[in-house]
């Protein structure tokens, strides 16, 4: 896949199926998108594109607030469901305040014109450009609108994984998503007090601006030096401790190695609890070795 920011002279001149929209997290409705893009491709011998933006168009329409810059996913991990999703060709263009003032006409001159589109891509409920033009405007294109998607007889959407997210409902996310939600970052020292509970932990901080589970206990997979492994994960402040600071930490089954400076990727699997203050150590541990319990036996 290559990946360009949107420029006339960046514009690949093969016939492509063109697919729009913004894509966060690349779910199970964006996907249907792309499964269309793939057959269309092979029936018309065509490439397939995205013309999308990297960062949420919400920046320019909202009063700032940290969510607006985070993401279901890494932008690593982005391009690759992109890619995966068989995309060849990623167009960038920022989403900006005169970029809002398009109109779904001007969008059609400036953008869909440049390219060699040999049919469009949208889902059911896809508006563009500053007037709200609905797939009517693109009527001059071989134009595929892709009904919904549905789980549970709601739409899947980003809005609906990112609520579940933050609401630690991981499980319902995974659903949504078709894979893992997961976070990446680099394995750091904490307090050292761990190891002398029996429960050593990795404590992953992450560069991603990426959406935190809600505080609580997790069955998790840990991938680390390119093995993968069963855990229990902890995000909160150990309130036990009276700790400050919000940390990922992850307890890795069967695993007695020093991994700091290593990158690793933790796939969220299910909610087991919520943070508790213990009122002593021995009451956190009584609860770890049930957390323990259940993370083993989950499948
Ligand atoms: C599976 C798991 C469950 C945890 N549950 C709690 C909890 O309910 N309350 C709490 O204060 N800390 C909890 N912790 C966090 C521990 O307090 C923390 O791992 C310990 O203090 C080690 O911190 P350190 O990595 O900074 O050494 C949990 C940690 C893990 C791995
Ligand atoms: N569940 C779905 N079924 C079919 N098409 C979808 C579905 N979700 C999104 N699409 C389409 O995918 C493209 C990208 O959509 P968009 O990035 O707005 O995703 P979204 O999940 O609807 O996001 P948000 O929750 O922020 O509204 C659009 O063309 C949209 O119509």
């Amino acid at each position: 896949m290559k990946v360009r920011k949107f420029k006339e002279s960046t514009v690949d001149k093969a016939p492509t199926i063109l697919v729009l929209g913004y894509f966060d997290g690349i779910h199970r409705g964006h996907q249907a998108l792309f499964e269309k893009a793939r057959d269309l491709a092979d029936t018309k011998n065509a490439t397939i594109s995205v013309l999308t933006f990297p960062e949420n168009p919400s920046i320019v329409f909202s009063k700032f607030n940290e969510n607006l810059l985070k993401h279901l996913t890494s932008d690593k991990k982005r391009l690759q469901l992109f890619e995966k999703n068989g995309v060849d060709f990623l167009y960038l263009t920022d989403f900006t305040s005169h970029f809002a003032k398009l109109t779904s006409h001007d969008f059609i001159e400036n953008y869909l014109k440049k390219l060699n589109i040999a049919a469009v891509i949208v889902g059911f409920d896809y508006k563009f450009g500053s007037d709200n033009g609905t797939v009517k405007a693109l009527s001059d294109y071989d134009i595929y609108q892709i009904p919904q998607i549905s789980d549970s007889n709601e739409k899947i959407s980003s809005t609906r994984i990112r609520k579940a997210v933050l609401s630690g409902d991981v499980e319902l996310a995974n659903q949504l998503l078709g894979y893992h939600y997961e976070l990446s970052g680099l394995v750091v020292h904490g307090e050292a007090r761990g190891r002398t509970i029996g429960y050593p932990t990795a404590n992953v901080e992450s560069k991603d601006y990426q959406y935190m589970p809600a505080t609580g206990v997790y069955v998790v997979d840990i991938e680390v030096a390119g093995k993968c492994y069963r855990g229990m994960a902890s995000i909160g402040y150990n309130d036990t401790f009276g700790g400050q600071t919000k940390t990922l930490e992850v307890n890795i089954f069967e695993f007695h190695d020093e991994i700091y400076g290593e990158t690793a990727t933790v796939y969220f699997l299910k909610l087991i609890r919520g943070m508790v203050k213990f009122d002593g150590v021995e009451a956190l541990i009584t609860q770890m070795k049930n957390d323990e319990k259940i993370a083993r036996e989950f499948v």
